[in-house]
């Protein structure tokens, strides 16, 4: 991360004094944060970022953290000698796998982001989607077209999850009582299988049944990327789906366009696409005038 460059003090009261009209915006609502694991790589860029979800949470709005963490699983399961494939953006997940996405989810990351969130000051909880029956989920399938015999096979994807239905009640506890939760992308089914969820689509699923006001995905590219890697600053969701259909849009970000466009069903306000690898990326979003990422709309 670069130094700022200093400012005077005047400059910085009509900083805080600009952002006014953004708070008043965002007062007592909820944002959804998804911090992707490409994002949460550096740690002075967490620290910024536990940081900036402190602030918000200072000026009545009220965050939920949602946290991913594929890089860390895969060095995990690479540390371990477990082999990990993707179909659809979707990490196949076995029994020996679940295990491991369960642990470094809820346990490392989780509690490094609750650690950073409690250091800035804040009070965080962090939980997974098991915790109070939070999110119920359903055996995720996928399909897809062999290239050569065009016929179209069903994915097994093991213990992967699509939420289905998310319980507020724990959520509700603590929303708006000065205390942030931290959610790992965690699921159980109704027969208590976990889930390995993607932690966009379950992002989606929590700011959805939160009728979130924003839901702010944060990953490690600027936004979406056209096929000359040129930021789209917006889509409507019937572009998004074309880019997926057509390939421009491909692997991890499939879950998010798709969880963008389900956000938006849900009745989200708004849902950006941003690079968390900016440090303040939730600031600049919110808090300024100059939009930065993706902005996904109906
Ligand atoms: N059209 C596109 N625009 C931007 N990124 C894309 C696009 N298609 C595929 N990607 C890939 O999606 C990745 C983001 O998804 P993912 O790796 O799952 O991130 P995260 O860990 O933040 O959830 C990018 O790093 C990029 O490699
Ligand atoms: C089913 C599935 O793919 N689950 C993801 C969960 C973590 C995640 O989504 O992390 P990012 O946001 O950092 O990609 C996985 O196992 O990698």
């Amino acid at each position: 991360m670069t130094d700022a460059p200093e400012i005077s003090p005047l400059d910085q009261a009509r900083i805080l004094s600009e952002a006014l009209p953004h708070m008043q915006e965002y007062d007592e609502e909820t944002i959804v944060i998804k911090y992707g694991g490409h994002a949460m790589g550096a740690e002075d860029l967490a620290k910024a970022f536990a940081r900036d979800i402190v602030l918000l949470e200072q000026t009545a709005i009220n965050p939920v953290v949602v946290h991913g963490g594929g890089p860390q699983i895969a060095t995990m399961l690479k540390r371990l000698g477990i082999k990990s494939e993707f179909a659809a953006g979707l990490r196949i997940t076995d029994a020996a796998t679940i295990e491991i996405v369960e642990m470094v989810l809820a346990g490392s990351i989780n509690k490094q982001l609750v650690g950073y969130i409690n250091e800035a000051g804040g009070k965080a909880v962090g939980l997974c989607g098991k915790d109070g029956n939070m999110v119920t989920a359903a055996k995720a399938t996928r399909t897809m077209v062999d290239p050569d015999s065009r016929i179209e096979e069903v994915i097994d994807l093991g213990f992967v999850g699509e939420p289905e239905k998310v319980d507020l009640t724990l959520l509700n506890q603590l929303i708006g009582h000065e205390l942030i939760p931290v959610l790992a992308p965690l699921a159980t089914s109704v027969s208590g299988q976990t889930f390995n969820v993607n932690a966009d689509t379950f992002a989606g699923a929590v700011a959805g049944a939160l009728k979130a006001k924003r839901l702010l995905l944060l990953t490690d590219v600027p936004g979406v990327l056209d096929k000359s890697k040129k930021l789209i600053p917006e889509l409507s969701v019937k572009d998004a789906r074309r880019l997926i259909a057509d390939g421009t849009i491909s692997g991890g970000m499939i879950p998010k366009v798709e969880t963008c466009i389900y956000a938006l069903e849900q009745g989200v306000q708004g849902v950006v696409i941003i690079d968390g690898k900016t440090p303040h990326a939730v600031l600049l979003e919110l808090f300024t005038n100059q939009g930065t990422g993706t902005l996904i709309h109906k």
